[in-house]
């Protein structure tokens, strides 16, 4: 364990504006540093306390103390003379200052969120409350926490492995019931259980393999039964790429499903995710080729996360940055679940079998939604003869006016239901987490290998060479305390917020 944890960290964990605020203290000196500054209404001391309880009292500052002392020590350290024997007795007289009137919790080791002895101060939500708290509790020896520092705590204590680690961050981002369920059955261990059943299956057999070894100079003996290995990793591997591809839905829903909207130049593209997003995102103008560029943006429908991605309209160019840009559009189609065809209706029949052609096969499989646009300008004539035209297109099909607002309901109706999602339930395991797929991609590479391996009838050093390695990135993804490697904690834990 790193010395680093032998600091006693603290840090503000609740947002501004509320009207109580938390700051959690947490390390070996934890409740001695919070005793120091806090005097109980009545009754013992906070460091002979109970852990689960709370205490009423006040945080009180020796004022002037503080700041004489502090102010001494800045110039002391500035001039390279700092002397910490030196005590906050030969200053005087001390004036007690109320800082506030809170309630403390009390947890002790190993029984807390981090493992380790830990006080939470629930005082009044004001910002120099909360300042002049952190600044008492640095001065009696805490450190300001790093962001994410907590959860890391949790995690090196075997508190959680690292993917209930990330998964709190998932949960604290949450913002709709899809993707805090995921969350919560990630922060729940789930996941990690399969995982882990999987690794240690896994491990039983590399052990067997690698016993084989020991034993090499007699060729005929196989502990690991090679029928057995292989029916095993063909089920793993069964397992894992169930896993990675469930990644698809897990982005989806973490991140939104990505719903392009594309057509001709002008069609009114930008104006409708205008008016979806409810805000003025894109630039909405009557020149042709105004959006050059990719617009991504998110919406919540009845719980479902959308990610728009408005698009350069397509057209024959010679402008290089315009042509790049549809380059991206036809590349953004092929990322999306869902795509918005518009059309301007009153321009729908020209050049449209040219753009059919052109726009088809990047349709493959995904949910097509011709949207017949500007029908605010059509007669109910014109909208039957434009609906015959495209009678032949097996695809939805919708009039709207995005300038006008009209239909936009039933077109976020009809999202909704184009979404499809598969009912998640409590007991379902989706990766969510793109170094998680990544990993798992990984392991599914190595499995095979295993597999090619025993078909091959490879000797057991060289398939139990692949088998180590799956088992390194299924380890890579749960990484029980501390064998990962600092960079990707480092990676992970500096993404989370500070209190947490
Ligand atoms: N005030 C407050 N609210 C909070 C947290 C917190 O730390 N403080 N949390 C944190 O982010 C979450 C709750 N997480 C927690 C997880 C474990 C323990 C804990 O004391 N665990 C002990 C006892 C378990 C038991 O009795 O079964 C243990 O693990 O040994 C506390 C909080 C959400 N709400
Ligand atoms: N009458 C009418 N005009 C519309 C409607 N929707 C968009 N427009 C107008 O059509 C013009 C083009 O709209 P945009 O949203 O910029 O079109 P776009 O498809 O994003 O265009 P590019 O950026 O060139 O690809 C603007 O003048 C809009 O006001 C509609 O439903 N009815």
């Amino acid at each position: 364990m790193k010395m680093i944890n032998q600091d006693t960290i603290c840090a503000i964990a609740t947002a501004q504006g509320g009207a109580i605020g938390i700051i959690r203290v947490s390390g070996p000196k934890a409740i001695e540093i919070t005793s120091r500054i806090f005097i109980p209404a009545k009754g013992k001391p906070l460091t002979e306390r109970e852990p689960y309880t709370l205490t009423f009292g006040k945080i009180c500052a020796k004022k002037r103390e503080i700041n004489n002392t502090l102010s001494r020590k800045a110039s002391e350290i500035s001039q390279g003379k700092s002397d910490t024997s030196q005590k906050e007795e030969s200053i005087a007289p001390l004036v007690e200052e109320v800082i506030d009137e809170v309630l403390i919790s009390l947890f002790r080791a190993p029984h807390s969120y981090t493992g380790e002895d830990s006080t939470e101060i629930m005082c009044h939500g004001s910002s120099y409350i909360l300042q002049q708290v952190m600044q008492l509790l640095i001065y009696n020896g805490c450190r300001a926490a790093l962001p994410g520092e907590y959860t890391q705590r949790a995690f090196l204590n075997g508190k959680m492995d690292l993917s209930q680690a990330e998964a709190v961050a998932d949960l604290i981002a949450s913002s709709s019931a899809a993707t805090h369920r995921l969350a919560m059955s990630q922060m729940r261990g789930g996941f990690s259980k399969e995982l882990s059943g999987l690794r240690n299956q896994l491990l039983h057999f590399t052990s067997l393999m690698e016993l084989e070894l020991d034993f090499s100079d007699h060729e005929e003996l196989e502990f690991a039964n090679r029928d057995e290995l292989s029916s095993l990793a063909t089920h793993i591997e069964q397992v894992i790429a169930r896993l990675a591809h469930s990644f698809n839905v897990g982005n989806a829903i973490k991140n939104g499903i990505p719903v392009a909207i594309i057509g001709e130049t002008n069609a009114g593209k930008s104006t409708l995710l205008n008016v979806l997003l409810n805000e003025e995102k894109a630039i909405v103008s009557d020149i042709h080729g105004t959006t050059r560029d990719v617009i991504e943006d998110t919406i919540n429908l009845q719980g479902i996360t959308f990610r728009f991605i408005d698009t350069a309209g397509i057209r024959q160019t010679t402008d290089t940055i315009e042509s790049l840009g549809i380059e991206r559009t036809f590349q953004k189609m092929d990322q999306a679940h869902v795509i918005l065809w518009m059309i301007d209706s009153t321009e729908a029949q020209r050049r449209f079998e040219e753009l059919k052609a052109e726009v088809l096969p990047h349709c493959e499989g995904k949910k097509v939604i011709i949207l017949f646009n500007k029908s605010d300008l059509l007669l109910a004539t014109q909208k039957e003869e434009l609906s015959a035209i495209f009678t032949d297109m097996k695809v939805e099909k919708l009039f709207i006016s995005a300038k006008k607002r009209e239909n936009i309901t039933i077109l976020e109706k009809k999202l909704v239901q184009a979404a499809a999602l598969p009912e998640i339930n409590q007991n379902d395991i989706i990766i969510t987490n793109v170094r998680h797929f990544e990993a798992l991609t990984r392991a599914l590479d190595s499995i095979h290998r295993v597999q090619e391996g025993l078909q091959l009838g490879l000797s057991g050093d060289l398939v139990s060479e692949d088998l180590r390695q799956c088992i390194y990135e299924l380890s890579e993804i749960v990484a029980e305390g501390g064998i990962t490697s600092e960079e990707t904690l480092q990676n992970i834990f500096q993404n989370f917020c500070i209190g947490k």
